[in-house]
Parts: structure tokens; sequence; C-alpha cells
């Protein structure tokens, strides 16, 4: 190291252990705010002891936030040309004189620090990347952006993307990590893109969709906190697996309260984790299933032809055609959800029957009062009940479905054909069985905006905590200004947080448990595998349309998946939506891609790989076995990357054979999808679970057999091909599809 170099690091080594006293400081100040409150203990008027658990709750968020910047606080330097001198870290932080000792990297004086080019300065002359472990700093990378301005020494050390590859070539934990410190110029204009309306980002593998996506989250939270906190931000991923991926990014940028959810964790209370076949999951995903959803809704409140007899003790009433369907057309003139409307029609046939029954009793003059208790009477009569509940049942969505998916007749009835009615006929759930699938949940969802709310009373209910709700917030409101917290928390969230005796939810749990929320942003990742059906789904959560979409087109997997933006979007937005594209491969080596762009052109032979940014001199190669399930251990275990992760991706339809096989030979191998899949140093999946993850190496098997398994074959080889960050090989055994001819042949 020369002397300049270690004088530098010793420089910022004084500087960055400056900032951790202070943020050490803070951490022990915020605890001491926090155990002031705790040690009010449970005392007081009721008001006093929300008031300190609104504030217990304030000060144990901003303590986790201050826990949560530990690793690489502070990441980066600006230098400017009139010599001021900005430090970029993961928060701000100031001293007691409010001197600003420490920059957020999503405020606006940082964005230089990601987008200056020597071609366009922004005014700065140097950027200085600082690498940290610990509390310690390792090393420094200067991009020196003002060329004519330097000096002699400072053109040596010129060092424009170390950072970037250093970050690059790190191996593979299982979990994504955040990138705040190495943003690249086109992926820092989509993180800061504006809050409003939807943003499509379409990009090839690797090009950093998912972590960008992320990084806006964090940087919408960061500069529309108000509004964000409050409506809270949903995350959509493809499955459970990959949401295990993702969710340690934004806890590490400090953001904690954003929901994680798949499409098949949309509906509260299911949990759709069973695999359709695809031929079920596309009739599922179709957007036809709107009409059949209401069919079937209204198959249920068909009327009988003949006339019905309701035998009662003393005398027996009769309901004919005609009753039925004036009772059944006021109900459905009534334009209310089915759950609701059955009052309407229950209460024609009610005041049918009592004047019947008044006959009967020969009370034909009853007054007003009279003819409502003789009504409520006959309400509870077990068989007026019983048979008002025939015509016109109570139903929720889970009820309304299986009785669908469990008749052909009910299905033929809501318009499907016999061949979907095979596709989709199923045994009734047995107790205790995952009966849903990640394709029913949007279904489940349709049928409960047709079906409404179970009762009156439940909408009576929620209407009476909606106004107390309303009248918390006043009164938070007024606290607030009193105590001069006005300016930091929002009076709304104080009001959540001041009902004592309920346990504290944050937004993002709040709006997991309610169907009906509203999401201020909306992320959906993979996009390009939702269904038409699954869209309706998310759509109905933001009602302000203002999304990020990110996605790959030519990755689509899914049968019921997107093949192109406009056409899934058009219904919701017409052409209202903006497109930004990313570029450059960060995940897989130029040796790689040069393979998988040959099978791009399958996909499509207009379609563009994305550029690679580095290459590792590995070439990727291929090897024939005679017999799979005994040669691919060997090989896999020629492969294991010590420290790091490796996966060999396999046709489905042998992804249990060949995990056995695997998990025989090699030690630690696991199978399938699910957070072991992620830990394990060896993991066998099939292309589907793999979609969206990465690894150190990839084994791909039998690539003839996946272009052929689905009708995406070749993007599912495509998406295989794509994982790895440094080595790929393929393992077959009869012959090689004729794209992968440019691998290496290696022998056993
Ligand atoms: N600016 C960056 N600095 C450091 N690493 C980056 C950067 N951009 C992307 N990466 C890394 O590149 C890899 C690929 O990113 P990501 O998974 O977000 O890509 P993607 O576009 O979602 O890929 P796919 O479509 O294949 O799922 C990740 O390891 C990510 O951390």
């Amino acid at each position: 190291m020369s002397e300049s170099t270690a004088g530098e690091l010793a420089r910022e080594q004084k500087y960055v252990a400056a900032l951790y006293e202070r943020l050490d400081v803070l951490r022990v100040r915020t605890r001491g705010q926090l155990d002031g409150v705790l040690a009010q203990g449970a005392t007081g008027t009721h008001q006093n002891r929300s008031e300190r658990d609104s504030f217990a709750g304030m000060y144990a968020q901003r303590l986790a936030r201050l826990w949560a910047v530990e690793n690489s606080l502070c990441f980066g330097r600006l230098d400017h040309a009139d010599e001021t001198r900005l430090y970029i870290g993961r928060l701000g932080l100031s001293d007691d004189d409010q001197q600003r000792l420490l920059i957020d990297w999503r405020a606006p004086v940082a964005q230089p620090f990601y987008r200056a080019t020597p071609a366009a300065p922004m005014g700065v002359t140097r950027r200085r990347h600082l690498h940290t472990r610990g509390r310690v700093v390792t090393g420094v990378d200067d991009d020196l952006l003002d060329l004519d301005g330097l000096s002699e020494a400072d053109r040596a050390s010129l060092n424009g993307e170390a950072a970037l590859l250093a970050a690059l070539g790190e191996k593979r934990t299982g979990r994504m990590r955040d990138i705040v410190a190495t943003i690249q110029s086109e992926q820092d204009k989509i993180i800061r893109s504006e809050l409003n309306g939807v943003l499509v980002v379409q990009g090839g593998p690797g090009t950093g969709k998912t972590v960008v996506a992320l990084h806006r989250a964090a940087y919408l939270l960061y500069t529309y906190r108000e509004r964000l906190e409050r409506r809270g931000v949903l995350i959509i991923g493809p499955n459970p697996t990959f949401v295990r991926y993702i969710e340690q990014v934004l806890p590490s940028l400090g953001e904690t309260d954003v929901l994680l959810s798949t499409v098949g964790e949309l509906y509260p209370g299911v949990k759709g984790t069973r695999q359709d076949t695809p031929g079920a999951a596309v009739v599922k995903g179709s957007i036809r299933m709107v009409d059949v959803i209401a069919r079937a809704v209204r198959e249920r409140q068909r009327v009988p032809r003949k006339p019905l007899e309701i035998k009662l003790d003393k005398f027996t009433l009769k309901l004919d055609r005609q009753t039925f369907d004036a009772a059944r057309s006021r109900a459905v003139r009534s334009r209310k959800a089915h759950n609701q409307a059955r009052a309407v029609f229950v209460r024609h046939l009610l005041n049918v029957l009592t004047r019947q029954a008044a006959r009967h009793l020969g009370r034909s003059m009853l007054d007003d009062a009279d003819f409502a208790e003789l009504r409520e009477d006959l309400r509870t009569e077990e068989p007026v009940r019983a048979a008002l509940n025939r015509l016109w049942p109570y139903l929720t969505p889970q009820q309304l479905l299986i009785g669908l998916y469990t008749s052909k007749e009910r299905m033929a009835e809501a318009g499907l054909s016999p061949e979907e009615q095979t596709l989709l006929l199923r045994e009734p759930p047995r107790p205790g069985e995952s009966w849903w699938s990640a394709a029913d949940v949007p279904l489940l969802d349709e049928a409960a905006e047709l079906l409404g709310e179970i009762d009156e009373g439940v909408l009576r209910a929620a209407r009476r905590a909606e106004q107390e709700r309303e009248d918390r917030i006043a009164y938070a409101r007024e606290v607030l200004e009193l105590t001069g917290m006005a300016d930091i928390m929002d009076a709304e969230r104080f009001a959540e947080r001041q009902q004592a005796d309920e346990v504290y939810l944050t937004t993002a749990e709040r709006a997991a448990g309610d169907r009906t929320w509203a999401y201020g942003h909306v992320i959906v990742d993979e996009a390009q595998e939702l269904s038409e059906m699954a869209w309706r789904a998310v759509m109905r959560r933001c009602p302000t349309r203002s999304m990020t979409i990110v996605g790959d087109i030519a990755q689509t997997g899914s049968a019921a998946g997107a093949a192109s933006w406009g056409r899934v979007l058009e219904p919701y937005l017409q052409d209202r939506w903006r497109e930004a594209a990313l570029s450059v491969n960060y995940r897989t080596p130029a040796e790689l891609m040069e393979v998988a762009s040959r099978v791009l052109e399958l996909v499509g032979p207009d379609l563009k790989a994305p550029e690679s940014v580095r290459e590792t001199g590995e070439r990727p190669w291929a090897t024939r076995v005679d017999d799979l399930a005994a040669d691919l251990g060997p090989v896999v275990q020629d492969e294991v990357v010590e420290g790091g992760r490796l996966v060999v991706i396999v046709p489905s339809s042998e992804e249990a054979r060949l995990g056995a096989a695997v998990a025989a030979q090699v030690p630690g191998a696991v199978t399938g999808a699910g957070p072991a899949a992620l830990d394990a140093p060896v993991s066998v999946m099939s292309v589907a679970d793999a979609k969206g993850l990465e690894f150190d190496a990839v084994i791909v098997v039998e690539p003839e057999r996946i272009l052929r398994e689905s009708s995406r074959g070749p993007s599912d080889l495509y998406v295989a091909l794509t994982r790895a960050t440094r080595r790929l090989g393929v393992i077959y055994t009869g012959g090689l599809p004729a794209v992968l001819t440019l691998l290496d042949q290696r022998a056993r």
C-alpha cells in the first residue's frame, strides 16, 4: 500500500469511527427514551397508558432502524467542485448542532453518487466508494469525474468499476443482498422514478430488476413516508421461496414495514400452496373466469319452477313461482352483493308468508307492529329458515368454489366446457388438507366481490369500528399538537397505537389481514407470470394505480402468464403506463450469456439478450452420461462450490427421482423449493422454482426434455441457463439440443 493510500485510509477511518460513535450515541439515547416511557408502567388512566404505548412503539421502531444500519453504515463520499464533501450512507446522521455528518442514500443530494459521469459530472469531481469490514475501513475506490482537474497520482488510480465488480464476484449466500453502495445509473433512474402512475421495468435475466424494485420500495418509503406508511407498500413475488430469498433486503435498508406476499397468499386465511396441473392453471387464470364465477353465483340464486310447501305445526304455507320470481328480481335489481341481496329476497318472501299466516290465523287486519312481530316469529321457525337458506343461501367464497369444483353439473351451468370441467373437477376437501392452489386465490377474491360480507351484522360492526377509528384520530391529532410531536408522527398512526388494550399492529400486518386494503404502492416482481385473473386481484388492491411492475416477457414460464405488457395492462390502464428498460446483466458472465442468447432466439427471433458486465474466463460445458440416476451424483459432487451455492435444475417430471439420487450421493443436498433450498450448499429443483434466484454454479439436466416439457420450453431453458454467477454445466443422456452446441464437451 502506498503512503498516500495509507494516509487516505487513516483519514477515512477517523471519519467513519466518528459516524459510528454518533450512531452509538443515538442508540443509547433512543433506548433511554424507550426505557423512560416503559418505566412509567401500566399505571394511570387508560388514556395515559395508551399514549405511553404509542410513544414506546415509535421509539422501538426508531431503535430498530438505528440497529439495522450497522453494516456498511457509510459507503460513499462525494467531493464537489466547490470543495464541499458529503458522506453517503444507509441513513442520515447529524450532530447535536444539526451539522450533517452522513447523508441518506435516498436524499436528493445523494443522487450524483449514482448518476454522475465524466460526461455529466453534476458538480462532482470525485466519487469514492468506501469498503468496510465491521467498523474498519478496508479500502477505497475512486471514480474521478473531472479528468482535467486531476493530478498525475489521481489519474493513475482511476478505477471506475472496481466496487461493482468486487460486489458481483462475491460468493452467493442464498439470500439477496442490498446494492446501495453500487447502484448503477440506469437503475438509479428507475429507483427514483416518481411515485404516481404505473412503471413497467422490462429487463433480461440478471439486470437487477428484483434488487432495483426493492431499493425503489425503500426510496419511495423515504421520500413519501407519510403517505406510504399509512397505506402501506405491497411487494408480490412469484413463490414463497423467492419471498424468503429477498426478505432481508428491505430490513437491511432500515425498512421493515412492507408486506411481502405471493398471489397465493393475497386472500386472508387461505394459503394457495397446492400445485395445479398446467391445464387447470390456464383455465383458472383466464379472464373468462370472471363470467364463470358470476354465473356460478347466479346459479345459487335460482328459484324452483315448482311451488314450495312449508309445513308448520298449525298450517302449511305455499310459495309459488310468481312469488319466487318477484322476490328474486327485486333482489337482483337492488344491485347488492349476493349475501346482502339475500336480505331483499328474504324480506319479500317473508312478507308474503306473513300475510298467508295471518289469513290462516284469521287475523287479516294486522297493524304494522303485529305484522312485524308475526314476521319475526315466522323467520325463526326452523322449516321457514331451512327453506329460505335453500332458496338463497349465505355463501362464503370458499363454499362457492368448492361447490363449483366438486360438481360437473354446476361447472356446466357456469359455462365451463366438458374438457375444462375434467381439468377442474375435485373431491371436496378433507380435514387438514391444503386444498387451495395459488390460481384459486384470485377466484376466491373475485367471488368475495360478488358475494359480499356474510351478514348485515358484520357490516354494521365494521361501520361502527370505522366511526370509532375516526374519533380516535381526531383525538390523536389534538394530543400530537399539544405535545409538539405533530411534525414527526402522523395522527392516524398515533391513533392506531392508542388502542392500548389491543396488540399494536404495523401497517403491513393490518393490511395482510384485510382483503379490501388499498395499498399506497404495489410492486409486482416476476410479473410476467401473473395470469389475467391474478392481475385483477392485484389491481383491486391498488385503486390509485401507483405501481412498479418488473419482469421479463422472454422468461414467461406459466402457460397462463403474459406474452406482452400492453395486452396485460390494457384492461386497467389502456396505454397510461410508462416503461423503463434495464440492459446490463450483472449476474451471468459473458461466457454463459453467449450460450443463453442462442436459446433466447428460440423464444423470439427479435429478442435481445442483455449485455454481461463481466467475463470469468470459465467456459460452460456439457457432459453426456448413460444413466442419470447413477452418474449425476458424482458430477454434482465435483462441482460443489466451497462456501457457495450450487443448484441442479431438472425437468419437473424428474425432480423427485433425480433429487433422491443426488441426495443419496452428495452430503447436504436437498430437493424442491422451500427455505432449505436457499440455505443448502446443493439443491435440486425445477425451473419454476429456480426462477428469480441465483447460484454460484448451475448444472442443467436434460435440456432437451426441458425444451419439450412445456409450451414455454424455450423460456424455461433460457431461465435455467441464466441462474449462475460463475459456472454452468449441462448433463444429458440422449442428445443435446442444437442450440447448445456452443458448449465445450467434457468427458466423464
Ligand atoms: N448495481 C448493482 N450492484 C451490485 N450488484 C448488482 C447490481 N445490480 C444487480 N446486481 C446483482 O445482480 C444479480 C441479479 O439481480 P436481480 O436478481 O435483481 O436480477 P433480475 O433482473 O431480477 O434477474 P431475473 O430476471 O433473472 O430474475 C443480483 O445478485 C444483484 O444483487
